[in-house]
């Protein structure tokens, strides 16, 4: 049997069905947070064709009961969007990978918001992608990304355009997220996010559970508040433990709210 804090350490999290960790976290004193797509929902072929689990919702506000409001969904969506997901949950949520935020019923957003600068990649990104329809243009408030998943032949070009753009601009850079680049101001990440909501739940353990490359520096944010991370699905990661997929994390979560669950511990 592993306790959640004897695993720690950075390694390749491969699913492991063969070695169980039984253990349910002091929600109480637990600040979860959690990312949404590939975690709590499929991931689709595209933004607008994901599909909400319909337990998701008794769960989440559950979990957000049982954590005395301390739970996050930390997102690179924008905030509107989330907001229009999930209307029936009233807790933080965090936008645009940490750029926008509503926290206890009041919104911020970085400076960088319809800044001359984002306008002006907006402008030529937003030129580009006429020429290339089949990738899908993201528009948001700080930052733009471009989806290659239905075109993967234009991978290295979307990268190239945004490089580009990121190189001539000090204060921005690239995250490469799932089948789609991203270009973001250099402040915002999940781990500034998660030190920010740290300040507010400070004493609790944080737990982040997510499924990419952007989560990872959210698992980096609750390791270095003294919790743990859970990723989701393969990859490289720097998570403490590992699960198969979004139907794990719902079974995890459930069993949260009412009883213990197996899960596979990653090779330390
Ligand atoms: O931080 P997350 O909640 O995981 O959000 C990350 C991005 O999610 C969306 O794109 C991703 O999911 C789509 C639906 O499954 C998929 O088609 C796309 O390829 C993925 O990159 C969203 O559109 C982005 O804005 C988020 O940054």
């Amino acid at each position: 049997m592993y306790s959640y804090y004897e695993i720690s350490g950075f390694s390749p999290c491969e699913p492991n069905a063969g070695r169980d960790l039984v253990e349910v976290p002091d929600l109480s004193n637990a600040a979860l947070f959690l990312d949404f797509d590939g975690t709590l929902v499929e991931t689709a072929d595209h933004p607008d064709a994901i599909e909400l689990d319909e337990g998701l919702c008794v769960m989440l506000r559950t979990l957000l009961d049982r954590t005395g409001k301390a739970t996050a969904i930390v997102s690179g969506r924008r905030l509107e969007e989330l907001e229009h997901l999930l209307p029936w949950f009233d807790g933080t949520l965090i936008g645009s990978h940490g750029a926008e935020s509503r926290r206890n019923g009041a919104y911020a957003t970085v400076p960088e918001t319809g800044s001359e600068t984002i306008m002006m990649f907006k402008d030529v990104v937003g030129s580009w992608v006429q020429h290339h329809p089949s990738v899908f243009y993201e528009e948001k408030p700080a930052s733009l990304a471009l989806h290659f998943r239905r075109a993967p032949e234009l991978h290295a070009e979307c990268g190239r355009l945004l490089d580009a753009l990121a190189r001539d601009a000090d204060e921005y850079t690239v995250h490469h997220a799932d089948m789609a680049f991203e270009l973001l101001p250099a402040r915002v990440s999940k781990r500034q996010v998660v030190a920010d909501l740290m300040v507010e739940w400070a004493g609790r353990v944080p737990v982040a559970i997510g499924n990419d490359a952007t989560d990872e520096g959210m698992f980096r944010g609750a390791q270095d508040h003294g919790g743990y991370a859970i990723k989701v699905g393969e990859g490289d990661t720097v998570a403490d433990l590992c699960l198969n997929d979004v139907s794990d994390v719902h079974r995890l979560l459930r069993d949260w709210v009412t009883g213990p669950v197996a899960m596979t511990p990653s090779p330390a």
